[in-house]
């Protein structure tokens, strides 16, 4: 295990009122006491636990003060390492936490890699894989709701569902070793029935959660949402509406967008990732060739297609091209610029007729639609945030079909009438899967890359 002493910024980098520099491992009172002078001149060693303190971090190489400061020192194991920890609350800005940070090193400590705290939170066994990668989601998330997500990971809530399944599937193991090593009770005819029960309800619990990752797939990462229409119909017009803010450039030149724009928009609690795209049509401009194709290709990996018709012209080529690129998609049709007389007809496209949301972007009128629409199509059938338990990280997803996997094995293999031996195998393999998941078997380079993913500091 890693003893040494590690440091990092804890506060992002930059004007704020205080940095704090936190510091973790065996000499880290020690190495802070030496360059911390507190006002009533005891040394930090000697102040008392989990106190905060006022004074000055002192360079001892110069002699000179580096900042004025509060510091607490907090004693292993009850701390957030289970090492002794130590935090410097210092001022913003770049200066001092970068001179604190480097006094601290010379005397001995050593810049934290990524996620290095969580880490040993981890491997000192505070918390679980789970939980440690909760608190990374916890800093990045974007909503209240995916928040309460990580924050109800970080509680445990995932970890006790999969201790449980974990529980049932040891107990399964333990009968089958009961007869194994007992064969002349001649039971085995009941304990089969028994082990396909149990794994029957088992396969219920692991349908639950992989389910679950649906919902949580929406709050973590939001719905990738892809405005397609001709140029001209009001897809930047529709980004900026959807913003709130003036953010694309809109014109009445068709061809006004070029590029992609990617922005994350939170509509009414629906994370929606919207990217605005250049119109699609034959162009012989080479610029805005590139566009149309960053756009087609987009198509694939949008969860949600908002295709924009402009109802002041009739349908062309374009139109039905897009039309055909994103027949396999979910999408909503939008008809834009109805404040205009209308010139479009939908003659040959009865579901779109049907379907489409008449809209004026510029009129700000049949907007709310669009919003009621893409909940209903995502959010209806969703978990509850706080009530459920919500599977939100694909990994864990990724586990726990391996997982089902080898319980579904367990059944087909009493069907081929294989031996109790071979039925505990594949159970294993669903134990070690699942001991993926929250850390217990899983192999350190992957714990490393897992690690490397946080923050600095964190
Ligand atoms: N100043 C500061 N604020 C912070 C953190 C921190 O490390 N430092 N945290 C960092 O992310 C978060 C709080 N999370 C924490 C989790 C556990 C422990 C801890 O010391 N746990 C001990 C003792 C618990 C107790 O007092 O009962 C333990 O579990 O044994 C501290 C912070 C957010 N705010
Ligand atoms: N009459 C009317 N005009 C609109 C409406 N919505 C947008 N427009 C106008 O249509 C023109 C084109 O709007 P944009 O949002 O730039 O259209 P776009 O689809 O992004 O166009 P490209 O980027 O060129 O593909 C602008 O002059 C808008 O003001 C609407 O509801 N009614
Ligand atoms: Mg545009």
């Amino acid at each position: 295990m890693n003893t040494d002493t590690i440091a990092a910024s804890a506060t992002y980098p930059g004007m704020s009122g205080i940095g704090i520099v936190r510091v973790s491992g065996k000499d880290a009172i020690g190495i802070v006491s030496d360059i911390f002078k507190s006002k009533n001149g005891k040394k930090l060693s000697e102040l008392k636990n989990r106190m905060m303190y006022y004074g000055w971090i002192v360079d001892p190489e110069k002699d000179k003060v580096a900042d004025e400061v509060l510091v607490v020192a907090m004693k292993g194991p009850n701390t957030f390492t289970k090492e002794d920890v130590v935090e410097i609350n210092c001022h913003g800005g770049i200066v001092s936490v970068e001179m604190i940070l480097g006094i601290l090193i010379s005397r001995g400590a050593r810049l934290a890699e990524r996620g290095e705290f969580t880490k040993r939170a981890f491997l000192n066994g505070r918390i679980d894989l789970t939980q440690a990668e909760a608190v990374m989601d916890l800093v990045s998330s974007k909503t209240r709701n995916s928040f309460d997500l990580s924050l109800h990971q970080l509680e445990g809530r995932l970890s006790k569902e999969i201790r449980n399944i974990r529980q049932s599937l040891m107990d399964l193991i333990s009968q089958i070793e009961v007869n194994i090593d007992f064969p002349e009770y001649d039971e085995e005819e009941m304990t089969v029935e028994n082990i396909k029960n149990i794994s029957r309800e088992i396969l219920k619990r692991f349908d639950k959660l992989i389910k679950s990752a649906d919902t949580g797939k929406i709050y973590k990462e939001g719905i990738k949402t892809l405005i397609l229409g001709k140029p001209n119909v009001g897809k930047s017009s529709l980004m900026n509406y959807l913003l709130n803010e003036n953010r694309a450039i809109v014109t009445e030149i068709p061809g006004t967008t070029r590029d992609t724009i990617e922005e994350f928009v939170n509509l009414a609690g629906v994370p929606l990732k919207i990217i605005d795209t250049a119109g699609i049509r034959y162009t012989d401009d080479e610029v805005e060739k590139i566009g149309v194709k960053k756009a087609l290709d987009k198509i694939n990996e949008a969860d949600l297609i908002l295709m924009i018709f402009d109802a002041s012209k009739a349908l062309e080529g374009e139109d039905i091209m897009i039309i055909k690129e994103i027949q396999d998609k979910k999408v909503l049709y939008l008809l834009n610029k109805t404040d205009l007389p209308e010139k479009i007809d939908f003659e040959n496209f009865h579901k779109i007729k049907e379907e489409v949301i008449k809209v004026s972007i510029k009129g700000n009128r049949g907007l709310e639609k669009i919003e009621n629409k893409i909940k209903e199509e995502f959010l209806k059938g969703a978990l509850d945030v706080d009530d459920d338990i919500i599977v939100s990280n694909m990994r864990h997803k990724n586990l726990l079909m391996k997982a089902r996997k080898s319980i579904e094995e367990v059944l087909e293999s009493i069907e081929k009438s294989l031996t109790l031996e071979c039925l505990e195998v594949d159970i294993m393999n669903s134990l070690e899967f699942l001991g993926e998941i929250t850390g217990e078997s899983v192999r350190d380079d992957l714990i490393d890359k897992i690690f490397t993913e946080f923050c600095i500091g964190k």
